[in-house]
């Protein structure tokens, strides 16, 4: 199966375009204020009209309210929604009964104990995202471009689509598909030139990786 992509953290139309055309399955857009990245509803909506069919749009989300998540919903529209905060299983699937989106639950990971916490997950998200545990002073939960111990996912057999993040770059993506065999890959402060802003250099190298490993796993 084909290595999909997600690009997040985007807030400008031409990487949007650009990750599109480099072959990104779904662009990621933050609706977390504290973050760098951070876009607004009337922002995003303007944003998505340039994400081409075929690529799904991910929202960004941080222990949002439901009154948070309505009034995105009702501004930009959005294919999934990745929930990155301390969401309860019953929490995610309050949200995915309420939005009608499919929803993507982030699992913070530092040692394998994190993982236990997966199973109660598998039921109420339509896939979940392996991300690095931010460090304990960061004022956002995410694109830290903090990796975690890649071998702590080996094996894994989840039976649901799943997402590996986390100090994600052109040069480590191939020990890190190697490793755990992650379907999809979501990048966000690897192809940053800093954070919240993207460069297009990095995001041609990132992708031309991406296409190393598909071809090396071509018969
Ligand atoms: O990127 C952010 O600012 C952010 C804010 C709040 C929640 C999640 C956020 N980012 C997520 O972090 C990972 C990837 O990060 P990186 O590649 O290590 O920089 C990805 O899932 C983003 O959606």
């Amino acid at each position: 199966m084909a290595l999909k992509v997600k690009v997040c953290g985007l807030k400008e139309p031409a990487r949007i375009e650009q990750a599109a055309a480099l072959g990104a399955a779904y662009v990621g857009l933050v609706f977390y204020p504290p973050s760098p990245r951070y876009v607004d509803p009337a922002r995003a909506r303007e944003l998505v009209l340039h994400v081409p069919a075929g690529v799904e749009t991910v929202g960004v989300l941080v222990d949002a309210t439901d009154a948070e998540i309505d009034a995105i919903l009702q501004t930009v529209p959005l294919d999934i929604l990745q929930l990155h905060g301390y969401e309860t299983p019953e929490r995610v699937e309050a949200i995915a009964l309420r939005s009608g989106c499919r929803v993507m639950k982030a699992i913070r990971v530092e040692e394998a104990a994190d993982l236990e916490q997966v199973p109660a997950y598998i039921e109420a998200a339509d896939m979940i995202l392996f991300d690095a545990k931010p460090p304990r002073d960061a004022g956002w939960p995410g694109g830290h471009g903090l990796p975690f111990d890649w071998r702590l996912l080996r094996g894994l057999g989840l039976g649901k689509p799943w997402a590996l993040a986390g100090g994600l770059h052109a040069g480590n993506l191939e020990t890190a598909v190697t490793l755990t065999g992650a379907p999809i890959i979501d990048v966000s402060s690897g192809v940053e030139a800093k954070p919240g802003v993207k460069d297009p250099e990095k995001l041609e190298a990132f992708f031309a990786a991406v296409r190393r490993i598909a071809d090396r796993a071509a018969p």
